[in-house]
C-alpha cells in the first residue's frame, strides 16, 4: 500500500530489485544484504504501522519507572505505534512515509535509538527479526520483478490496532504485469 502510494520509491525498490538480482538464479544473504532500498523501504513500513503495536508486561515486583512508583501486578503496556510517530523523536515529518530516513541503519534513525521497537527491545525481543526480514525482502523482490502497484479507487485507510495492525477495509490495489 505506501509502495502503492509512493510512485517514486516503488521505482526505485524496483529498479534496486533488478539490478542486484539480474542473472541470480537464487536469493542468498549476499544478494538479500545488497538491497538498501529495500530494506529501508521495510524499516519505514515497519516504523509507521508496526504489526506488534502493543507490548504488554505485567510488573512482577514493586518498581519505580521514573517517577512513577509501578505497584506488583500493574500491566504496562507500550505504545509503540505512538512511540513511532513522536514528532520529538522522529522531527516533524514523523507522520510521512520517508524510508531515507533509515539511510544510516535504524539505530541512527531516531533518538534515542531505542524508540525505534518494531521487533521488541531487550531480553523477549523478537526471535524471529532476522527470518521475517529475509522473508520480507524476497516477497518484495519477487512482487517487484513482476509487478507495478497502485492504489485502488475503493481503497479506504482505516488502520485498526487489534492483536496486530490490520488494514479496515481490506487492502485492495490495482496490479500491473509488467511487459
Ligand atoms: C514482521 C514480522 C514480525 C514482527 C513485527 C514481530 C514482532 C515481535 C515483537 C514486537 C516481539 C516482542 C513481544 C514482546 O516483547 O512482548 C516478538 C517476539 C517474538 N517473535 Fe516476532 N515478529 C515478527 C516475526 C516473527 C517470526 C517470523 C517469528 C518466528 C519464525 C517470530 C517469533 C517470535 C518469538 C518466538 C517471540 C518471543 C520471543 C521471547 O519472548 O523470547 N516473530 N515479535
Amino acid at each position: 500500500m505506501l509502495l502503492a502510494t509512493h510512485p517514486s520509491w516503488q521505482d526505485r525498490a524496483r529498479a534496486e530489485a533488478l539490478e542486484v538480482c539480474r542473472g541470480c538464479t537464487k536469493l542468498d544473504v549476499d544478494v538479500l544484504r545488497r538491497l538498501k532500498t529495500i530494506t529501508m523501504v521495510i524499516q519505514e513500513t515497519l516504523r509507521l504501522y508496526p504489526p506488534a503495536s502493543l507490548i504488554v508486561r505485567e510488573a512482577l515486583t514493586d518498581f519505580k519507572l521514573g517517577a512513577l512508583n509501578i505497584p506488583r501486578g500493574t500491566i504496562v503496556q507500550t505504545a509503540v505505534a505512538m512511540l513511532h510517530l513522536d514528532k520529538d523523536v522522529w522531527g516533524q515529518d514523523a507522520g510521512e512515509f520517508r524510508p531515507d530516513r533509515f539511510t544510516n541503519g535504524a539505530a541512527a534513525a531516531c533518538e534515542p535509538s531505542h524508540m525505534y521497537l518494531p521487533f521488541g527491545h531487550g531480553p523477549r525481543i523478537c526471535a524471529g527479526q532476522n527470518l521475517a526480514m529475509v522473508e520480507l525482502k524476497v516477497v518484495l523482490v519477487r512482487l517487484l520483478s513482476k509487478f507495478a502497484f497502485s492504489p485502488s479507487p475503493g481503497y479506504r485507510h482505516a488502520p485498526l490496532f487489534r492483536l496486530t495492525i490490520e488494514p479496515g477495509f481490506g487492502m485492495p490495489l490495482v496490479v500491473t504485469k509488467l511487459p
